[in-house]
Parts: C-alpha cells; sequence; structure tokens
C-alpha cells in the first residue's frame, strides 16, 4: 500500500497491521522505543538538576537522579552486579556533583552519599530523621525468608527489647566474656590451623575445606611443611571459634558444616535482597543452605528454652552454659513477644551472619597484606613478639605430649602495638566495603562541610534537599578509595591512619594514636555494628597469633604475594583467585 496517498488513518492502519503479524518484533520495537524514551526523559530531568546544582542560588539543591534506561528497575542491574565499584564509577565521573547522586530502583530513588560530611551528619546526628526498619523487615523477608514472622512481632518490642539487646554487645560486659572465651580458644588451637595430619579423617574441618596437603613431614612430629588454601583456612578456623563463642560449644559440634551453609547462602545476598525465588537456576543450593540454617536455630533456641526451664534438653545438648548473652537474651526477648520460632531462628541466624561476613574475610587479608611484605612482617613480630609468647605444655610424663600453645595480652595487643592496629585499619579501608542504608522519615537538609566541598574543586558547600520516603545509601568502600582523602589510594600503608603527631613521639610507638578519621566502616548511629568492639580485638588476635606461630609463602606466581582480586558481596570482599600457601610452625620466637 501507497501511504503517502492515504494520510496519518492509512499510516496507522499500516502500522497496527505489521504489529499484529509480526507480534514479537513489535513487542521488542516497543520495548527499545520505551527504553529510548525513558533514557531520554531522565536524560533530560539529569540535565536540569546538575544545570540547577551549578547555579549560585541560596537554599538547598535537588539531589541529580543518574539517566537510565530501563523504565522501573532503573539502574537496579548495574547495582546488583557492580556495587561498589559501579557506585566509584560513577562518583568519579561526576566530579564536582560526585558528593551526592541519586539511583532509580524499583520505582524508589537511592541516594548515594560519597561525601564524608554529608555521611557523618546522616550516621551520627541523632536528630537526622532516618530509619533502617523498612531495610531489615526487606533483608528479613527476602534474604532470610522469614514468612513474615519479624514484621508480626509488635514493633515496639521489636525495636526496643529484642534489637535493644544488640546495644550490650557494645557493652565491655560481653566484649570482655567473648574475648575473654576467643583469646583462650585462639591460644590452644593456633598450634593446629595445621595439625600435620595427612588424612583428611584427622583433620580439623578448616583444615579439609582448604585442601591442607602435607608436602613433607619433617624430622620430628612437629615440623612439617604443608600446603593449603589460605582464605577457607582463614575463614572457617575463625568461624568455627566464633561460633562456638556465640552459640556454645554444642552447636558448632551438632553443626560442623554450619559455616558452609552460612556462606553458601551469602554467595546470592544480593539475588535474595532482589528478590530472585528460589526456584531461579543457581538459587536452590543457597535456598536449601538457608533452611538448613534456620532449622539448626531452631533446634539450638528449643534445646536452649528447656535448658533455662530447667528441662532436660537431651544428649546433644548436655552443656548449654555458654551460649553467649547475646544469643541468650534475644532468643528469650523474641519468645516473651510471641514471636513464631522462625522470628527468633531467623533473627538469631542474622547475628551469626553478622558475626562472620567482615571479620573472617578482613583477617585472612589482613594477614595475606603483612606476610606479603617481609619488612613488615619481621617489624609487626617485633612489636607483638612482647605479648604473644609461647608456652610449652608441662611434661605429663605420658608419651603423647600435649601441644605448645599460646600466651596472649590482648589488651596489649590493641594498645601499644600500632603497626599491627594501623595494619588492620588499612586492611578494612581496602577490603572491607561496607554499606549503611536508610530510609529518610521526613524531609531533610544534609550540608557538606567547607572542606569536602573544597576537596571537589568546588567554591562553596552545597546543601541538598532528602523528601521523605527516600533511601539513602552510604557506599563506604567509595570515600575508602577516593585518593582526595587517602593518598595513593591502592598503596597498603600501615601508617596510614597514624595520628599527625606521630614524628614527635620518641617512646618506640607505644604512645601513638591510631584514628579512624573519615573513615566510618562501621556505619553508624542506631544501627552502627554492634560488634565493633569485639571484631577489633578479634581481628588484631587472630591476625597477631597467625603471624607469630606460622611462617608462610605463597605457591606459584614465582613464590610472590600477588593481590587475587575482588569478588563483592554483602560483606568485606573475598579473594576471586585461590591464594595456594606453603606453611610451616615456628617453635619458638
Ligand atoms: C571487620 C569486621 C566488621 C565490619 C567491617 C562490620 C561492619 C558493619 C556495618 C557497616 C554494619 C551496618 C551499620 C549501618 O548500617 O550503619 C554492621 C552491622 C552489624 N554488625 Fe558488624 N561488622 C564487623 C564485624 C561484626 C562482628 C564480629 C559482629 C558480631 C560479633 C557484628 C555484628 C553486627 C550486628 C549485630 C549488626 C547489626 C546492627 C543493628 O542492626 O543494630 N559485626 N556491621
Amino acid at each position: 500500500m501507497d501511504v503517502t496517498q492515504h494520510g496519518p488513518v492509512a499510516i496507522l492502519q499500516s502500522t497496527v497491521n505489521t504489529a499484529l503479524n509480526h507480534p514479537l518484533l513489535s513487542l521488542l520495537a516497543t520495548l527499545i522505543l520505551v527504553c529510548v524514551y525513558t533514557r531520554i526523559a531522565s536524560g533530560i530531568r539529569y540535565s536540569a538538576a546538575i544545570s540547577n546544582l551549578s547555579q549560585s542560588s541560596t537554599g538547598p539543591k535537588t539531589v541529580p537522579i543518574l539517566p537510565y534506561w530501563i523504565p522501573w528497575l532503573g539502574h537496579g542491574i548495574s547495582f546488583v552486579s557492580g556495587g561498589t565499584s559501579f557506585l566509584t564509577r560513577e562518583a568519579r565521573s561526576l566530579g564536582q556533583n560526585g558528593s551526592i547522586y541519586a539511583l532509580s530502583m524499583a520505582n524508589s530513588t537511592h541516594n548515594v552519599v560519597t561525601s564524608p560530611s554529608i555521611a557523618r551528619q546522616i550516621l551520627i546526628d541523632r536528630n537526622s530523621p532516618i530509619t533502617m526498619e523498612p531495610f531489615v523487615y526487606h533483608t528479613m523477608k527476602t534474604f532470610w525468608d522469614d514468612h513474615g514472622s519479624i514484621k508480626a512481632v509488635e514493633p515496639n518490642a521489636l525495636w526496643n527489647n529484642i534489637h535493644g539487646v544488640l546495644t550490650g554487645m557494645l557493652r565491655e560486659s560481653f566484649v570482655t566474656t567473648a574475648i575473654k572465651g576467643t583469646v583462650q580458644r585462639v591460644e590452644e588451637r593456633t598450634w593446629n590451623l595445621v595439625s600435620g595430619s595427612e588424612s583428611p579423617v584427622d583433620q580439623s574441618s578448616w583444615e579439609r575445606l582448604a585442601n591442607v596437603e602435607i608436602i613433607s613431614k619433617g624430622s620430628n612430629d612437629d615440623s612439617f611443611v604443608a600446603e593449603a588454601s589460605l582464605f577457607p583456612l582463614l575463614r572457617y578456623f575463625v568461624g568455627n571459634i566464633a561460633t562456638d563463642v556465640l552459640f556454645g560449644h554444642n552447636f558448632i559440634e551438632n553443626y560442623p558444616d554450619i559455616m558452609q551453609d552460612l556462606f553458601e547462602m551469602d554467595s546470592r545476598f544480593n539475588l535474595f535482597l532482589a528478590g530472585t525465588p528460589s526456584w531461579i537456576p543457581g538459587m536452590a543450593s543457597a535456598s536449601m543452605a538457608r533452611e538448613r540454617i534456620i532449622n539448626a536455630v531452631l533446634d539450638h533456641h528449643d534445646a536452649y528454652f528447656k535448658y533455662v526451664e530447667g528441662q532436660d534438653p537431651g544428649p546433644r545438648w548436655s552443656d548449654m552454659s555458654d551460649v553467649s548473652t547475646v544469643i541468650a537474651d534475644r532468643a528469650i526477648e523474641f519468645r516473651k513477644a510471641g514471636s513464631a520460632p522462625r522470628g527468633w531462628a531467623t533473627g538469631n541466624g542474622a547475628i551469626l551472619w553478622a558475626m562472620n561476613i567482615n571479620a573472617n574475610p578482613v583477617i585472612f587479608w589482613m594477614v595475606r597484606y603483612i606476610y606479603s611484605d617481609p619488612t613488615l612482617l619481621e617489624e609487626v613480630r617485633r612489636e607483638v613478639a612482647l605479648y604473644v609468647r609461647i608456652k610449652n605444655a608441662t611434661d605429663n610424663g605420658l608419651p603423647i605430649k600435649e601441644a605448645p600453645r599460646l600466651d596472649i595480652d590482648i589488651a596489649a595487643l590493641w594498645t601499644k602495638c600500632p603497626l599491627l592496629k594501623g595494619a588492620f585499619f588499612e586492611t578494612m579501608r581496602l577490603e572491607a566495603a561496607s554499606m549503611s542504608y536508610k530510609m529518610v522519615e521526613e524531609d531533610f537538609v544534609v550540608t557538606e562541610s567547607e572542606q569536602d566541598a573544597r576537596m571537589l574543586g568546588k567554591n562553596e558547600a552545597q546543601s541538598y534537599l532528602l523528601r521523605k520516603g527516600e533511601l539513602i545509601c552510604i557506599p563506604h568502600g567509595v570515600h575508602q578509595s577516593d585518593e582526595k582523602y587517602f593518598r595513593d589510594p591502592e598503596r597498603f600503608d600501615p601508617r596510614r591512619f597514624w595520628a599527625k603527631d606521630v614524628e614527635k613521639d620518641n617512646s618506640g610507638g607505644e604512645d601513638v594514636r591510631v584514628e579512624y578519621g573519615t573513615m566510618k566502616v562501621w556505619g553508624g548511629g542506631k544501627q552502627m555494628c554492634k560488634g565493633k568492639t569485639f571484631a577489633e580485638r578479634e581481628v588484631v588476635l587472630f591476625a597477631a597469633a597467625i603471624v607469630m606461630q606460622w611462617d608462610m609463602v605463597p605457591v606459584g606466581n614465582g613464590g610472590k604475594w600477588v593481590h587475587p582480586g575482588r569478588k563483592v558481596g554483602a560483606g568485606a570482599v573475598t579473594p576471586v583467585k585461590d591464594v595456594r600457601v606453603r606453611l610451616s610452625r615456628r617453635e619458638a620466637w
């Protein structure tokens, strides 16, 4: 048909006919048109917001939403797949306007804050009208599949009594007991991080998961050389002790594979959060692991309730006296609030998860960084030698002697070892790209500091309006890798966080202060990391013990330590490549 002869009606009719004859092609064309329209409309809106930012009018500015192609979903795919790397790229490409920008995802606005002064105002200022509650409900529903049991708990009981127990984790009473138990286990077990047993049957779970292989048996029982995959070795060694400290030794004995399930479930964190159903390929194994964790915690709590009521919880739970106060008190508060069992199982499972997803990889990275620099290794060993000693067991007169153990002064490791502490802070800067997520409860204005504005090359500080119902995402890793704040950001510098007056210090290190500065790796506000005080001691404890007890060199790469790449997840990054190392025990120093 010659449409030029028949006008607009004929054109429309012809289009409809073509669409009916080629439905798939038409659908595709419509989708492309919708995406192009979305990109143009969001681009125009973005340009208007940017030009408004550059005008010197007073009053708060609108946060520019980056342009996007796909309606409703917006930046969702890039965010889920790229995480902090994607957010960093966008922030850097915005130059002067990079202190705060917004993404559109699932039809809501997510304000991404990269300026440390705005982050501080949101996290620390108690008057900021922000909440994390919707995000917690969402995480419990999608990641933990709580069947709505957390939402069903009366809010006052949930946010005051049950959540309030977590605040106790920051108190000395919790930290002292939990750290004392951790120190004791590290003192006893570091000797057998690699036991020397060749058969997997005699090896511990972390040795089996790290594929420990004995390379040379040595001249006596203790001196051997072994190869292991360092990341699983440390992740599971730490996880085993941490779980024991949190849930008690019966739990880890009854559920020795719980850590594997936890990390399996965690490997799909972003996909769970995006609402991906468990029948989608690749999700089944993580969903089954989640169900096993929930059932394990249910079993544990069932026994614990019997134990506190003076009933017999059965032979598998013969000693529940070492369940930590945080798990015990929360279980009891959940029950008092009338929660369904799935509520306390997922709620306390989440504590186990929070305890292991950051600290364990951080310990791996810290150990790797220290060994990869022979001078640093030597300096750290010299610094901690007084506080991590080796004690031979007293002769019991039997043919099989008890293994030597460490004797660790944890208080001194934290207060008198600035190099160790500095290496910990620097490891977190590079490898713990944590994220704080909040929701705005009322419209409010945030303002960057003059100093942050200058850092971005602006003449004056700017204020931004955040609107009720919008979300705030603070990706701490974007700031932690910003060369404006951390010179030569890719370089590992264990003295970077030493306070400025260190040059005047003549004490040989003891009086050096190590400060977080603008780094807010623990988040902040009501939902700040409750494990902070514990984790600070835990990380330096494990790192110091391993560094003193073991020698290690990498296998492959010509014996050089090569960065294994970063896999982004919910917590600290994990290595992309296997880090295979050769270990031998140090028996004296
Ligand atoms: C290096 C290790 C760790 C890092 C970097 C870290 C970081 C974080 C961050 C960024 C948050 C969210 C804060 C926010 O949204 O503002 C958080 C929450 C939390 N962390 Fe940690 N964490 C670590 C270790 C631990 C450990 C060892 C425990 C347990 C003993 C723990 C328990 C928790 C809990 C319970 C929450 C939730 C707090 C709440 O909802 O009130 N964390 N952590």
